[in-house]
């Protein structure tokens, strides 16, 4: 008997980037209208996993991703993939001026010096996805959408123009997440991912990086976000190499759990772009082993 091809929720409606990240991961893509939804089909076990975008490495992080992970039931990152991001323009076939351009927010923030040069006196609207966008130009929403390019094979609408772009070599990161399982197995070129809420005392957030620093774990990203409580109030997002099965990782992941009791474990997955990490372990599985020997009364 074969497998049953998981389902993948992905960020939609279809046509949008996520979608073309979806495709790397599988076959049986399941469109949602925003963020939170495509992670609640896999909160709810309607679809086994979810794909959404989590950084730009133009506008940085994607806050409904950040906010819905730190949220809710938890879900955990079991595959990441990064993908360059190009943009077109879609209008309606013989339509005419083009007075507003939707697109995601992130989308308009690449191209407003695009925008600012071709289209000056074009209104730029957010919309919920750049295929939203897309799907608001064909309904007579609004005149052009910036859009990936992948968004011309879904709707009936004609290109404009392609490769917008401000930026060259813009980039994007996909998260894979589904239910907490068994964990991917370690490929020796892994991220682990947190999110901690620091309690409110002196030095706490450097106590946090110094746990990581001691034990030669290496920092990928931190991102803070309010908590929606009290003003003042953060959660840190915390990326660093290495996957929780290795000693110095799980060792520095109770540390934080020590400093920040409201930590929460966001996965351990291998890297989109291989980069082994300098093996660090050695020293770690050794120390430990040396210890064992101590408990159990084998060694001094
Ligand atoms: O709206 C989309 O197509 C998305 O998948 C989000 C997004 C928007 C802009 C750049 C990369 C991803």
């Amino acid at each position: 008997m074969v497998a049953p091809v998981p389902r993948i929720a992905y960020f939609g409606p279809r046509g949008t980037f996520t979608e073309q990240a979806a495709r790397g991961f599988g076959a049986d893509l399941d469109p949602r209208e925003t963020i939170p939804a495509a992670l609640g089909a896999a909160r709810t076990g309607d679809a086994e996993l979810a794909c959404v975008p989590v950084e730009n490495s133009v506008e940085g992080a994607v806050p409904a991703t950040m906010d819905a992970l730190a949220e809710g039931t938890p879900l955990v990152v079991v595959a990441e993939t990064v993908l360059a991001v190009r943009f077109s323009l879609l209008v309606r076939p013989g339509g005419g001026p083009v007075r507003t351009v939707a697109s995601h927010p992130h989308a308009l923030a690449q191209v407003r010096y695009w925008l600012a040069a071709n289209l000056p006196d074009a209104v730029a609207v957010a919309a919920t996805s750049t295929a939203a966008a897309a799907v608001a130009v064909q309904r007579g929403e609004h005149d052009a959408a910036v859009t990936a390019p992948v968004a011309a094979e879904h709707y009936p609408l004609e290109v404009a123009a392609t490769d917008l772009a401000d930026v060259r070599d813009a980039k994007t990161r996909f998260l894979l997440l589904r239910k907490p399982g068994p964990l991917p197995e370690p490929t020796g070129s892994d991220r682990t991912s947190v999110v901690v809420t620091a309690p409110d005392r002196v030095g706490v957030l450097s106590d946090v990086l110094l746990e990581l620093a001691l034990r030669g774990v290496n920092l990928t990203r931190i991102e803070s976000r309010p908590t929606k409580g009290p003003l003042g109030e953060y959660r840190f997002y915390i990326d660093f190499d290495g996957h929780v099965a290795e000693p110095r990782v799980g060792d520095a992941l109770a540390a934080l759990r020590r400093h920040c009791p409201e930590t929460r474990f966001l996965g351990s997955y291998p890297k989109a772009v291989r980069e082994d990490v300098v093996a660090q372990n050695a020293d770690f599985v050794a120390a430990a082993e040396w210890v064992a020997t101590i408990r159990e009364g084998r060694g001094a």
